[in-house]
């Protein structure tokens, strides 16, 4: 048939369905009296005859026939495709287990961690090197055991998709990175399959990794910051080992009076509930600089088997703040360091007496500051009244401790210090005498269990503490630079930049008894007036005597004068300042 005949074809049939349509609006006994007569075709005989006319004129059609065939071929094809894809998609999910970990969770660091010990990974040939730090995660393997400088680790390839067994059960492990959509950023995704039909495989391995990952980090604590690249999130920047509580040095009491508070805030969850009071707790240290708060944070954190969570205002705003502090763990430690200086503009830690930011001149300004809790000038794109809904909002995580520092107490807006934000505030004062000896004892008595590496020991020494004038003498005798001699900055030289001679910690120092100990360390003791100098300063000068306690005990009056002409100097040139 040419395209003329089927052209015709199609006219005629036209014409006989559109006569068919047309007798069916006249009367109907005339019109069936005369379509029986007229017309071949009833109404309804028509259509059926059309459309087979209309078929089998298709189907003479070469091409259209070869259409239809491939069209029902194709569907036939993908039918079966899909049939196959979502057999093989049944199957595989009977027969693995598929699990994903986001890097801002801490279930990644367990699997991580957990992986870094399978045999499999240490024969691995691809690898991605990286020297940032993983927290715990340096566990990974490092190539060096080395501690000096920066250790290149090895990671699992992004590019990688590793095997290893456990417990009888193929498992892979993939690391990649997903990308943020159109902010720009990515998040790296740990995946997990296991080929088993059991499904508490999977439960097994999870918490295998936790018991593993929490075991090695019994006596370290990982510190978290907030991330703004990718969206706002959580990301362990170092794990640090915990500090003993006992290498804190404050005044009798301050100490349990702060842990005793955490402990048992922490184990008052019901209390709180039945008394429908918000499950969290603020403590603000405030005082001066260098008097022991963060550290004596982060030992509590150590005792209370707590992770810090440290917010940089700096990197989020109102919105990203609220999330952040939601997407806290049940129980942990939030640390806001230097509070004060987040919502004031222009404040900084060498402001003079005449800006608002010493603390008598801060408390003046508080009002009149409120202007700045945008933040304006600081970088800071949180708002006070963001960060106070988001301390005590609804979405607000429960069972947290709440840190927050500051050196200018005064200048804190009453809003935020408030009790039920932060309920218990602690005072940080400069050393006094006591904790003078105490640090004195703390450096230089041998540690409990280190009796191989101290260098003192406890059996009672004949000798008798040297007297003053040949301390200097015996001290040189016992206590020679053996190895390389450090340059450390000292206010006891006579010019204006003090050098001294340290020692490193390699040298050995001189045996004294713990009762010698006891005494340089009153003489010490006596030698720093009561809260002149910060325990940061009196650490530092130890430091320089780390072997040498006798010229540490002789040397303290000259460094305490130099330090107090140092402070009448900058004194003296705020003085300047200010007539300027
Ligand atoms: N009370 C203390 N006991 C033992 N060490 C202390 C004490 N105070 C300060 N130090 C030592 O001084 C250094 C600084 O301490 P830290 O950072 O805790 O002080 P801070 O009060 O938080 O200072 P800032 O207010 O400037 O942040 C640390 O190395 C710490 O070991």
């Amino acid at each position: 048939m040419d395209s003329v005949d089927l052209v015709q074809t199609v006219l005629s049939t036209f014409a006989a369905m559109t006569m068919a349509n047309g007798n069916s609006t006249r009367d109907n006994a005339t019109v069936a009296q005369q379509n029986t007569t007229s017309s071949p075709l009833s109404h309804s005989q028509a259509l059926p005859a059309v459309a087979s006319t209309i078929l089998s004129m298709l189907l003479s059609y070469s091409a259209l026939r070869d259409w239809a065939k491939l069209l029902i071929i194709g569907s036939v094809i993908e039918t079966c495709r899909r049939v196959v894809m979502n057999g093989w998609q049944t199957l595989h999910e009977s027969v693995w287990i598929s699990a994903s970990f986001e890097e801002d969770d801490s279930s990644y660091n367990w699997i991580l961690h957990w992986f870094s010990s399978r045999p499999q990974w240490r024969n691995a040939r691809t690898v991605d090197v990286s020297t940032r730090p993983f927290g715990l995660i340096p566990g990974i393997r490092n190539i060096t055991e080395d501690d000096k400088g920066e250790k290149p680790w090895y990671l699992p390839s992004l590019s990688e998709t590793y095997t290893v067994w456990y417990k009888g059960h193929y498992v892979r492990l993939t690391r990649r990175r997903q990308d943020e959509g159109v902010w720009g950023g990515h998040r790296e995704i740990l995946q997990l399959s296991i080929l088993a039909l059991r499904r508490g495989i999977l439960n097994e391995l999870l918490t295998d990794a936790m018991d593993a990952y929490k075991t090695a980090q019994e006596h370290l604590i990982s510190i978290y910051v907030n991330e703004a690249s990718g969206g706002d999130y959580w990301r362990c920047s170092t794990t640090r080992p915990k500090r003993p509580l006992n290498s804190i040095i404050l005044d009798p009491g301050i100490k349990d009076l702060l842990l005793n508070d955490a402990r048992d805030f922490l184990n008052s969850r019901s209390w709180y509930q039945a008394r429908g009071i918000p499950f969290r707790r603020g403590y603000l240290l405030h005082g001066a600089p260098g008097s022991g708060k963060t550290s004596m944070i982060h030992s509590i954190a150590g005792e209370l088997d707590l992770n810090v969570y440290v917010i940089s205002l700096s990197r989020t705003d109102d919105s990203s703040l609220a999330k952040l502090l939601g997407d806290l763990p049940d129980r942990c430690i939030i640390l806001m360091e230097d509070i004060d200086a987040a919502f004031r503009h222009g404040i900084s830690r060498n402001s003079t007496p005449d800006d608002k930011t010493t603390p008598a001149n801060a408390s003046k300004g508080n009002h009149a500051d409120q202007s700045h809790d945008d933040g304006l000038g600081t970088g800071i794109r949180v708002t006070l009244s963001g960060l106070l809904n988001a301390l005590d909002g609804v979405a607000a995580q429960e069972g947290r401790l709440l840190f927050a520092t500051t050196n200018f107490y005064g200048a804190l807006d009453p809003a935020l210090s408030r009790p039920g934000r932060m309920d218990l505030h602690v005072e940080f004062k400069l050393a006094s005498k006591y904790q003078a000896a105490e640090l004195f004892k703390c450096f230089y008595l041998p540690e409990q269990n280190d009796s191989e590496c101290s260098p003192y020991t406890d059996t009672p020494s004949n000798s008798e503490i040297p007297a003053r004038s040949d301390i200097t003498d015996d001290d040189q005798k016992r206590d020679p630079p053996t190895e390389k001699t450090i340059l450390l900055s000292s206010p006891m030289s006579s010019d204006d930049s003090p050098i001294i001679s340290g020692t490193t910690h390699g040298t050995r120092a001189p045996k004294l008894s713990r009762q010698e100990i006891t005494q340089l360390s009153s003489r010490f003791a006596e030698a720093i007036p009561e809260r002149m100098c910060s325990m940061a300063s009196l650490q530092c000068y130890l430091m320089t005597y780390k072997t040498r306690p006798e010229a540490a005990v002789l040397e303290a009056a000259a460094w305490v004068e130099a330090e107090r002409s140092k402070k009448r100097r900058a004194t003296g040139d705020e003085a300047v300042l200010r007539k300027m």
